[in-house]
Formats: structure tokens, C-alpha cells, sequence
């Protein structure tokens, strides 16, 4: 892998991030920690509610019951908050260990402008001066504006907009091996990963604003590429009257005007876990036949599918996240929606399906998908990606130990006959034994890999 001819290739492309950027307020949890959020509830309500399984949390005993359920399988897992003045306050309670950038536009915007992309033009319906703050200050970072009816790119720090709120999730980060009781039961964490806590401020609306949402074909223009993402905050209805199915056809129109003068124009839709699953179908339906590439872990492939009606395939591969399941629901994905690739990661590995015609070889597939995963064991050795000097950490992370083992799958998959309109690439992750946090990992796979899939692409266009 030569990392600075991937990154020269980079340095003429231009990119638009939408919608959702918010600060993660992380903590990184102990035994001690656990022990005493379990102890602050009767054993049995926590073991009831653990089976009830909710899908907003409306009271902290929600909380407790679903942070408990992820630490125990080891799963990621990210929940909304019900918007609750009061519910709020009771998670200020903790002390948080760090203050970050958060979401897809706020951690992938960030990445890309430290990776040296030519102009990377984020947006986010709220910039708050504390949120602006956190956009790394650099010349290829801007945020569009509107100054007497021009779109305007300046720094995120010189357009924040004083009274604009703040969105802040709570990330309860833990290690492998964190120990508690739940009554008579031992539980230990059998690897580290992360529960948000997503607030869903009534206030906040997935949207492009009117008055720049007529500027998209101008960005669509001026870029080569887009992700789009934060689309699992729409709400089913609003008190305003407003709804979900409001906003997605807003949303469609979006993707719709940035393609209206660059035809050639790549969106790549990255997934987070959507409860609601009227909303997921919704997206499913108004969103995924309108982009190229779609990014998602196993849990988020397994929802979609099963709002899709492929029940079995989603139940197989929840219980058993088998690469043959997730090749399946990965076909079937990229047939349905007409998409270009699909790439799914998990905790041992990324991996691509794309159409047998697909215009890139195999090593520079194959690239796209190393050089994400380079950058995954960076950040999750350091916690943050402060400049490409840093990429040296996470080259120095070997393969995680099934790392043959899942490559040869998917060398045998290849061959069979009915994927012989497929091609399917697989690089295990490089896995960091004790992360710093891996809050965000996923957003900086899909998104180095994606950047790179499409400066691949323009190189093939102008040779
Ligand atoms: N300790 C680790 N070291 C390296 N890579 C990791 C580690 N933990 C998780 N990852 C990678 O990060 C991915 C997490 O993706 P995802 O669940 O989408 O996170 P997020 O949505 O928070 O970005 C995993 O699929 C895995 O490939
Ligand atoms: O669903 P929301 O509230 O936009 O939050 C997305 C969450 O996912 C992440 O972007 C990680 O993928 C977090 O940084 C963030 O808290
Ligand atoms: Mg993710």
C-alpha cells in the first residue's frame, strides 16, 4: 500500500457532506462505573426492560437496560433519546472524559480535510460557535453559506450563527474485559466498543435550508462526490405538524438538484442504526435508488433487509453474521437499488460487492478497502487522526486473526456460479486490542474508502 501516492490522488477531489454533526461527549466506563448505574435500580426491572428491549429511551432504567445488553454481547449499538428536558439533565450528571466532533459530517468532514482533499464543503442544518470549533481550522474546509442571495464557502468558523443550538450525544466507550454483576450473573465485555446516546432535539430538522437548498446544482457542481448521512433522526411527525415523509422528499430532492449539473456526480449514503423502522423503509425506498454507494455494519445491513421482507436472511445474520449471509444480503441490496457498491464492515473485516463491470480493477478495489482499513486501527490506536503522519500507527496494526480465513471465503464465494455477475473484495480490519475509543470507526472506513473509489474512477475518466 503506497499511502502518499493514494493520498496524492486525493488532492484534486472535491467533495459535499450533509446533514448530521453534533459533539460527543464521551466516557469511558469502568467496573465501578457499571456497578454503580446498575445498582441504582431493582435487578429485575433491569432484567425486564433488558427483554422489552427499547427503541427510544424515555427513562434512564431504558438507558441502563440497553447500555447492559450492548457491553454484554459486545455489540455498537446507538439509541435516540426521547426529547425530554428532564430525561436530558439526568445524563449530565455524569463527568465526561472528552469533548469531540461528532457525527457523520462532523467526523468524516474533519478526516477528509486532514487527508488533504482539495475543498471539502460540509453542512449541518445548526452551527453553533462550539460546534464551528470543532471543524479542524484549515483553508480546504468550508461551510455554505448565504450572503445577499450568493452561495458563499468560508471556514466553519466564520459562519456559525450565535443563537443556533447545540446537539450533544452522550458516548459510554468501553473496553474488553470491563466486569459486573447483574444480580447473581457475571458479565464481562468480550471486546471494547461504544453506545450512543443520539439526541433528537424537536427543534432539529434533517434538512437543507430553503434559502441554499436552491444553490445544490451550484455544490453539485463544483464537486466530484457527496455523502449523505443523519437521515436516522427523521421523526415519523413533529409538533409543528410536519412529518418524516416531509422530509424525505426533501431530501430526494436534494439528491436530486446536486446531481442536476454534474450527472457524474457519486453519492454514497452512510448508514447509523434507524429504529423506526417506518422511517428505515421510507429511506430504503425514497433514498436508496437515488445514490451509487451505500456503507453500513451488519447489524444496519440485517435491519434494512428485514424491512425489505427478507426476514430469514436478516435473522441469519444477526444471530450468525456469516460472510455468505452478508454476500446475500449485500446482492440483494446492490440488484434492488441499482447501486454501483455496497460496502459492509464489521469488527474482522470490510468488504465490497460491486457489479461484475464495475470500471476498476481489482487492486484498486482492493486499495480503497486497505487504505480504510489503515485508517480505522489509526484512529482507534489514537482516538483521532491529527495529520497523515499518523497513518504509520495504524499501518503497524497487523490483520486481525481470522484475517486468512475470511479472505479465503470470499476467494471460494467469487467462484461460484451464481455470483458470476458479482465481484466481492474482503480486507480484514486491523484490529487495535485496546482502542482509545472506536466511536466514529465506521464513518472513517466508509468514507476513505469511498473518496478513494471515486478519485479511482476520475483518474479512469481522464486517461
Ligand atoms: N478496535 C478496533 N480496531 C480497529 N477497527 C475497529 C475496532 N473496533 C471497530 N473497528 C472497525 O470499526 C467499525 C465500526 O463501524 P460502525 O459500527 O459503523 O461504527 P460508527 O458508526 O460508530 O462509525 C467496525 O465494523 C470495525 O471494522
Ligand atoms: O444519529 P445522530 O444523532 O446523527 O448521531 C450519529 C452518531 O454516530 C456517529 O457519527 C458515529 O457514527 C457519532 O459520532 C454520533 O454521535
Ligand atoms: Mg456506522
Amino acid at each position: 500500500m503506497n499511502i502518499e501516492k493514494y493520498l496524492k490522488n486525493l488532492s484534486n477531489l472535491s467533495i459535499f457532506l450533509a446533514y448530521n454533526a453534533n459533539v460527543d461527549a464521551i466516557k469511558y466506563l469502568n467496573d465501578k462505573d457499571v456497578q454503580e448505574l446498575i445498582d441504582l435500580f431493582d435487578i429485575n426491572d433491569i432484567k425486564k426492560k433488558i427483554e422489552e428491549y427499547p427503541r427510544v429511551i424515555k427513562s434512564p432504567l431504558d438507558f441502563v437496560a440497553r447500555l447492559i445488553h450492548s457491553m454484554k454481547t459486545g455489540k455498537p449499538a446507538e439509541v435516540p433519546l426521547y426529547d425530554d428536558e428532564k430525561l436530558q439533565s439526568w445524563f449530565n450528571q455524569f463527568k465526561y472524559d472528552e469533548e469531540r466532533m461528532g457525527g457523520q459530517v462532523g467526523i468524516i468532514s474533519n478526516l477528509l480535510s486532514i487527508l488533504g482533499l482539495k475543498k471539502v464543503i460540509a453542512y449541518t442544518p445548526i452551527l453553533s460557535k462550539k460546534q464551528a470549533e470543532m471543524f479542524v481550522n484549515r483553508e480546504n474546509l468550508v461551510y455554505p453559506s448565504i450572503v445577499n442571495g450568493n452561495l458563499v464557502l468560508k471556514k466553519p468558523i466564520e459562519s456559525y450563527r450565535e443563537d443556533d443550538p447545540l446537539k450533544i450525544n452522550r458516548i459510554f466507550e468501553y473496553r474488553m474485559g470491563v466486569k459486573f454483576r447483574l444480580g447473581s450473573e457475571e458479565i464481562t465485555t468480550p471486546q471494547a466498543n461504544r453506545f450512543i446516546v443520539a439526541s433528537r432535539p424537536e427543534n432539529l430538522r434533517i434538512e437543507i435550508k430553503d434559502e441554499l437548498k436552491e444553490k445544490l446544482p451550484e455544490i453539485g457542481k463544483i464537486v466530484d462526490c457527496a455523502i449523505l448521512s443523519g437521515y436516522q433522526a427523521i421523526k415519523e411527525e413533529y409538533k409543528d405538524g410536519k412529518t418524516g415523509d416531509y422530509y424525505l422528499k426533501r431530501a430526494k430532492e436534494d439528491i436530486k438538484l446536486l446531481r442536476k449539473h454534474n450527472k457524474g456526480l457519486k453519492i454514497h449514503l452512510e448508514f447509523a442504526s434507524i429504529p423506526n423502522r417506518a422511517i428505515r423503509k421510507k429511506i430504503a425506498d425514497n433514498l436508496l435508488p437515488n445514490v451509487d454507494c451505500i456503507g453500513m455494519d451488519e447489524t444496519e445491513l440485517a435491519n434494512i433487509l428485514h424491512v425489505i421482507g427478507y426476514d430469514r436472511l436478516s435473522e441469519e445474520i444477526l444471530k450468525k453474521s456469516r460472510i455468505e449471509d452478508v454476500v446475500e444480503g449485500s446482492k440483494i441490496l446492490l440488484d434492488e437499488y441499482n447501486l454501483e457498491i455496497v460496502q459492509v464492515h464489521t469488527m474482522y473485516y470490510i468488504m465490497y460487492l460491486c457489479g461484475k463491470d464495475n470500471p476498476l480493477s481489482d487492486e484498486e478495489l482492493k486499495e480503497t478497502l486497505e487504505f480504510a482499513t489503515i485508517l480505522a486501527s489509526t484512529k482507534a490506536a489514537l482516538g483521532n487522526i491529527r495529520n497523515v503522519e499518523d497513518l504509520k500507527v495504524g499501518l503497524g496494526v497487523q490483520y486481525n486473526e481470522y484475517g486468512d480465513l475470511l479472505t479465503t471465503i470470499v476467494e471460494e464465494l467469487t467462484k461460484k456460479p451464481e455470483n458470476k455477475n458479482y465481484r466481492m473484495f474482503l480486507v480484514p480490519s486491523r484490529l487495535v486490542k485496546n482502542p482509545k475509543s472506536t466511536v466514529g470507526l465506521g464513518d472513517t472506513i466508509s468514507s476513505g474508502a469511498f473518496v478513494g473509489y471515486v478519485s479511482f474512477l476520475k483518474n479512469k475518466l481522464n486517461s
